[in-house]
């Protein structure tokens, strides 16, 4: 979302063939709109989703989406970890921030509620549906696209009155995820995670009973992958299978936003971007972070993931 963009310099050294991506090229240079390294995630979360959560707030859809190697950081990014409050994510510090604006802004009537699907080998599930109050669903999910929007039928969608609700979801959620155990993260998310605001927001004492609607989601990309590097074999290749062809059709997409010339967005090629689609691109806004490894035996997938930004 900000406008000034950093270039990133990757120089390999030619000597440490082991190391070189191919036989030509040793230097490489990108243009993001911002470089985090070394940062708190509270820093992490000023930069890149406090102000997609402050325009959801305002009636905007908003999508933030974590990208990247398995093993990267991309959970640690969105979701964090629960050993210490300082190390919690995205999701977390974004409901923190939406329930605390809700308690501000008086003069207004929010109201909030949660979903939680997840995405795995091109099925959908429901994240909550472990929940008491969640309806048996005795139909498969489907992505529904008509007058309302883009929107998933037979997903649950929970009424959300303060924070700790919220985060109950979240953590409820977090534990019916797939994941899977293999040679570069022995907790990895094996399937693509969206957790969803949808905020409702109307003037109090007004004469006018507009709503402003609008849907923030936090995505959590199943990490893009080479096989031959997580050592995948049966049922873990067959995930990868999927994973690396929807990661593709995701960056197919982001493409063809990006490219004022083109007419079509193939948002329909995969569960994934047919699912989002009012919600990135156009007049949404989109954040895409791109979670790399620092240190230089991973090089040649940082220099994948860095060259999928568009
Ligand atoms: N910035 C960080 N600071 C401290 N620990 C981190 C950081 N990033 C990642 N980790 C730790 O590294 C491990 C792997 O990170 P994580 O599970 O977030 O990767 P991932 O990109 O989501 O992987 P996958 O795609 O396989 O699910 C976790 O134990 C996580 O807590």
């Amino acid at each position: 979302m900000s406008c000034v963009l950093q270039t990133i310099n990757i120089h390999v050294k030619r000597d440490l063939s082991r190391l070189v991506v191919n036989n030509q090229q040793t230097d490489w240079s990108f243009k993001v709109d911002e470089f985090i390294h070394h940062s708190s995630q509270e820093d992490m979360y000023n930069s890149v989703a406090k102000n997609v959560v402050q325009q959801a707030l305002n009636g905007y859809n908003g999508t933030i989406m974590c990208y990247g190697q398995t093993g990267a950081g991309k959970t640690y990014t969105m979701t964090g970890t629960t050993e210490n409050f300082q190390y919690r994510g995205i999701i977390p510090r974004a409901i923190q921030q939406v329930f605390k604006e809700v308690e501000e802004r008086i003069d207004y009537m929010f109201i909030v509620r949660v979903s939680y699907l997840e995405i795995y080998n091109e099925n959908l599930f429901d994240l909550l549906f472990t929940l008491p109050d969640t309806p048996a669903s005795d139909s498969q999910l489907a992505v529904v696209d008509d007058a309302q929007g883009v929107h998933v039928k037979g997903l649950s969608i929970h009424l959300t009155n303060n924070e700790e609700e919220a985060l109950n979801f979240l953590f409820e959620g977090e534990t019916n995820r797939v994941i899977g155990c293999h040679t570069l993260n022995k907790n990895s998310s094996r399937s693509h995670c969206i957790f969803t605001l949808y905020i409702e927001s109307r003037k109090r004492n007004s004469s006018d009973d507009k709503y402003l609607t609008s849907k923030l989601n936090m995505v959590d990309l199943a990490g893009s992958e080479r096989l031959h590097k997580t050592g995948s074999e049966g049922q873990m290749m067959r995930e990868a299978l999927y994973i690396n062809k929807s990661l593709s059709f995701l960056e197919q997409t982001i493409l063809a936003l990006a490219d004022p010339r083109r007419e079509h967005v193939p948002f329909r090629q995969c569960k994934l971007t047919h699912v989002l689609k009012d919600s990135i691109g156009m007049n949404n806004n989109t954040v895409l972070v791109a979670n790399v490894y620092g240190n230089a035996e991973q090089i040649e997938e940082t220099v994948r993931t860095a060259s999928r930004i568009p």
